[in-house]
């Protein structure tokens, strides 16, 4: 299966062009996207009275057509225009319409609306006759189906600036937006049905995650694989009072699959970690020159789960950058680096990765989530300074490289809202890539898993449980490897 695509507006538009230049009437693709529309609603909802909500654009022309099929398929519809259809392909949708036009201001009684206002290129906030309807239809979000995206949704950003409709059901063309993806847009489309309408493939580095995009690359061991070939993964313990967290890290390190990790902790904690460890091994150091000694063969280092906000920080990321092992960067060696984050980006290579969430990403990247037009360029950019993986978590976790490339996590779980799982998680991404797996694609697995094993749990989740659903999710995974 390949990595599921999504496309920019200015893309999808381009998209469009191309196929009606190869041939396609503009008008074809209209009916095309109109009987995905009309297919969508009637494997989801028994036969009711339907409200269609048409704009002048190219999503009004949808709607048009969405009505007649529904209309040829015997369910009782109504069409309100908010302005006579515009563009050529419109006009033709409307003029194939029979069943006549409704007042826009007549009370609104249908069991089912069509939002087929405006699309995903809307260039300013609704208002006036647009904005009271997506007004009055969020009261009903249960009730409602969008064209492409919830009118008032911008397609790039997912971030309404103004009135916008909350959809049960949204059904896009071709590839996923930047909307369908992004908070709050993702969760304003309801479920999202992506339709063919016949475009010809276009290339993206933006993919939604999920397994498409890396489960053929997994590092599943082999019949002859053992310990040593498995991934040698080591976890900086904080100070003796805070070393909870670097645990959590390397149990969650052990259960994604590397064969050996070890708990590099500072020698006064040696004893309070000796006495919660049975699989994980621990070894003691006391100086940066011993720290990278004890890291000098290993395959990823993960640093800054409690690690302290301390000059000792600081230089341990430094010795570590100074051996082989690919970096995970996270928490406390992250905001450590936030009055000279230079330093830490002349030590980093393409196949480390830092784990910021909001809060530590605006340490290091100072402004640039406020100034960028939304998450995923901010991602992007932060990659290309700091030439690092970034996974700038969320309820929308993006994952960036600097070569281009970024990465939505859509599976988001809000049961992870609880202290620990970045440790978890960060344990989860050291461990894929000490096995071999690419950086980028190893964040993008280990946020995914992480998140399915949060909802395999659900209520009461607790970072500790976290590693142990992860067989769960990994047995699923190992089952559907082949098909
Ligand atoms: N491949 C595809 O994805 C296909 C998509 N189709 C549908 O076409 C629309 C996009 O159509 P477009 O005409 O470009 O945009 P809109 O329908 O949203 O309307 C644009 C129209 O409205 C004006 N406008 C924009 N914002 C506002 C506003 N806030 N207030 C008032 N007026 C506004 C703008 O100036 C234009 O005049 C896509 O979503 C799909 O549904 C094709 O039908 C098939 C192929
Ligand atoms: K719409």
């Amino acid at each position: 299966m390949a990595a599921r695509k999504i496309l920019t507006v200015a893309e999808i538009a381009a998209a469009d062009r191309r196929a009606i230049e190869a041939g396609t009437p503009g008008i074809e693709l209209m009916e095309r996207a109109g009987a995905a529309v009309a297919e969508a609603i009637a494997e989801r909802f028994s036969q009711r009275s339907v409200c269609v909500l048409c704009g002048p654009g190219n999503n009004g022309g949808d709607g048009y057509v969405v009505a007649r099929l529904l209309k040829a398929r015997g369910w009782p519809v109504e069409v309100r225009a908010l302005a006579a259809p515009q563009s050529a392909d419109a006009k033709a949708a409307a003029a194939r319409w029979d069943g006549g036009l409704t007042a826009w201001e007549a009370p609104l009684e249908a069991r089912l609306y069509v939002d087929a206002m405006f699309g995903a290129g809307l260039a300013r906030p609704l208002s006036g006759d647009a904005a009271t309807m997506a007004t009055l239809l969020a009261a009903h979000p249960e009730s409602v189906v969008a064209v492409d995206v919830p009118s008032g949704l911008p397609g790039d950003s997912g971030d309404p600036h103004g009135p916008v409709v909350v959809a049960a059901l949204t059904v896009t063309f071709h590839a996923k937006k930047p909307a369908h993806v992004l908070q709050p847009g993702h969760e304003l489309c309801g479920e999202v049905v992506v339709a063919d309408i016949g475009l010809a493939e276009a290339h993206s580095d933006l993919t939604e995650n999920g397994p498409e995009a890396w489960l053929v690359r997994f590092p599943w061991p082999k019949p002859n694989s053992h310990k040593h070939a498995r991934g040698r993964l080591v976890v900086v313990s904080g100070e003796a009072w805070n070393t909870g967290a670097a645990r959590l890290s390397a149990r969650a390190g052990l259960r994604m699959g590397a064969g050996l990790v070890t708990l590099l902790s500072p020698s006064e904690a040696l004893s309070v970690n000796a006495t919660h460890l049975e699989a994980v091994m621990l070894k003691g150091f006391d100086t940066e020159a011993e720290l990278e000694q004890a890291a000098a063969d290993v395959d990823a280092a993960i640093i800054g789960p409690a690690a302290g906000v301390t000059e000792n920080t600081l230089v341990n990321v430094l010795a570590l950058a100074r051996t082989g092992a690919a970096l995970v960067i996270d928490a406390d060696a992250i905001t450590v680096f936030r009055d000279d984050p230079e330093e830490l980006f002349s030590v980093l290579d393409v196949d480390d990765v830092l784990t910021p969430h909001p809060g530590e990403f605006d340490r290091l990247f100072p402004g640039l989530l406020k100034e960028s037009p939304d998450r995923i360029a901010a991602a992007r950019r932060a990659a290309q300074q700091a030439d690092a993986i970034v996974l700038l978590k969320g309820g929308d976790t993006v994952i960036a490289a600097p070569d281009g490339r970024a990465c939505v996590n859509t599976n988001g779980s809000p049961w992870l809202a609880t202290a620990g799982s970045g440790d978890v998680l960060a344990g989860f991404i050291g461990s894929l890539i000490a096995q071999g797996m690419e950086s980028f694609e190893a964040a993008c697995a280990a946020a995914w898993i992480h998140a399915e094993a949060a909802e395999l749990h659900g209520p009461g989740l607790i970072a500790e449980d976290l590693p142990g659903l992860a067989p769960t999710i990994l047995r699923r995974l190992y089952e559907g490897r082949l098909g």
